[in-house]
């Protein structure tokens, strides 16, 4: 399709709850407009990126073809702060050149061929053009009738041709890719994950970055016990969980041996939630280290017998950071359909030894109490334990 004469190439993004924001607004689209850029860098394509009432427009060079634009959309989709992505056109401001815009934008469309059922939707952002929505919906819908053919149906129509009038051009488009909604990465601060290889742990970093947080990834491997797969593993779904932030890291602690400490200090029933203690003793370390304010864990209420209430207030009292648990109320099936929507179920669900299995007890204790397990920290002096994993720390920079 070329629609040079009448246009540029370009993708129109909808912003999610950032127009929700009062005066920091501008500070919101700022950072999603970087967060934009930065998505877009490994696309080796000059992005223009312009900032309009409740959109941004993002025009690509002349001449880019609809598989590239859709390359863009499809990439821009994947950052958090947008509810649409639209590939579009840009056209002239005046009602001839939109409608034969429109026209031309459909005419080598499916839903033409087959004398789909189609709708216009028109919107004004800019209430000084000529003709209002209304009026632009039956100038475009009628020349659409007229050269095609096709019928309207405006309840339920199988082709939709969008107009959208703004302050110095017009956009029109017929579809777009949901965006991830939520909040530009990095506009609510850092927060540290922790992150094992399961299927859990990596949709709660996914749901924390589109509530506005930008994350450090923290893996407890069961090294010297273990072998490497579970950092292999994490360290792919980190990779895979990029796309939503960038510049993403993963920290790794080798645990085994403090999980031995563990057990030989008696630990027995109490092993899983002291050592899941001990790690978010650990996390709390490496938060200082990189600056987060927040632990995230992908734990779900009555999941497994260490995230009963009682274990889950045991676990609290460990620290002092905030745990934020995004999957608390969810179920494993709502869980697992959003970690393969994300792209991470399948890696999730590789083999793996995972640390935490290594040396648990035969029956776990769902009631842990508070008192038991400060005293086996007592006889470990967990608290300098802890400061010395946190300093054991290697890192993993991935540039995915
Ligand atoms: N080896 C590990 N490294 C880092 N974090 C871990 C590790 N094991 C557990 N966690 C943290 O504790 C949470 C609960 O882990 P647990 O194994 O009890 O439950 P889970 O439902 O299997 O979680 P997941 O599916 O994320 O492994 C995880 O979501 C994760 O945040």
């Amino acid at each position: 399709m070329t629609m040079s004469a009448m246009g540029e190439p370009c993708v129109l993004l909808k912003l999610g709850e950032i127009v929700l924001k009062g005066k920091n607004r501008e500070l919101f689209e700022r950072r999603l407009q970087g967060n934009i850029k930065g998505a877009l860098k490994k696309l080796d394509l000059k992005v223009d990126v312009r900032q309009r009432h409740g959109v941004i427009a993002l025009f690509l060079p002349e001449g880019t073809t609809p598989e590239r634009a859709d390359a863009v959309a499809r990439r821009v989709a994947e950052v958090p702060g947008l509810v649409w992505v639209h590939p579009a056109w840009s056209v002239a401001k005046d009602p001839d050149t939109v409608i034969k815009a429109a026209v031309e934008l459909i005419r080598d469309s499916d839903e033409v061929k087959r004398g789909a059922r189609f709708a216009v939707r028109s919107r004004r952002r800019d209430k000084r053009f000529p003709l209002r929505s209304m009026e632009l919906d039956r100038a475009v819908g009628g020349e659409i009738n007229d050269v095609y053919g096709l019928p309207v149906d405006l309840k339920n129509p199988e082709l939709t041709v969008s107009v959208e009038v703004d302050r110095d051009e017009v956009f029109i488009y017929t579809g777009g890719i949901p965006g991830q909604g939520g909040l530009p990465v990095g506009s609510s601060g850092r927060a540290l994950v922790l992150m094992s290889g399961g299927i859990d742990s990596p949709v709660a970093a996914y749901r924390m970055m589109r509530r506005g947080l930008r994350v450090d990834f923290l893996h407890f491997s069961g090294i010297p016990f273990s072998t490497s797969e579970s950092i292999y593993k994490a360290y792919a779904l980190v990779r895979e969980l990029d796309k939503f932030q960038g510049r993403s890291r993963l920290w790794v602690v080798p645990f085994g041996k403090a999980q031995q400490s563990l057990k030989s200090s008696g630990a027995d029933r109490l092993q899983m939630v002291a050592q899941r203690r001990l790690m978010l003793k650990t996390a709390e370390e490496v938060a200082h280290k990189v600056r987060a304010a927040a632990l995230i864990t992908g734990d779900s209420l009555g999941q497994v017998s260490s995230q009963t209430l009682a274990n889950i207030t045991a676990l609290d009292d460990a620290v002092r950071l905030p745990i934020l648990r995004p999957l608390v109320g969810m179920d494993k099936t709502e869980i697992m359909a959003e970690a393969r929507r994300i792209g991470t179920l399948a890696i999730s669900e590789l083999p793996d030894e995972d640390c935490c299995t290594l040396l648990a007890p035969r029956s776990a204790e769902t009631r842990a109490r508070i008192e038991d397990l400060r005293q086996i920290e007592k006889r470990l002096d967990v608290e300098d334990l802890a400061v010395r994993l946190a300093d054991s720390l290697q890192t993993y920079e991935i540039d995915a």
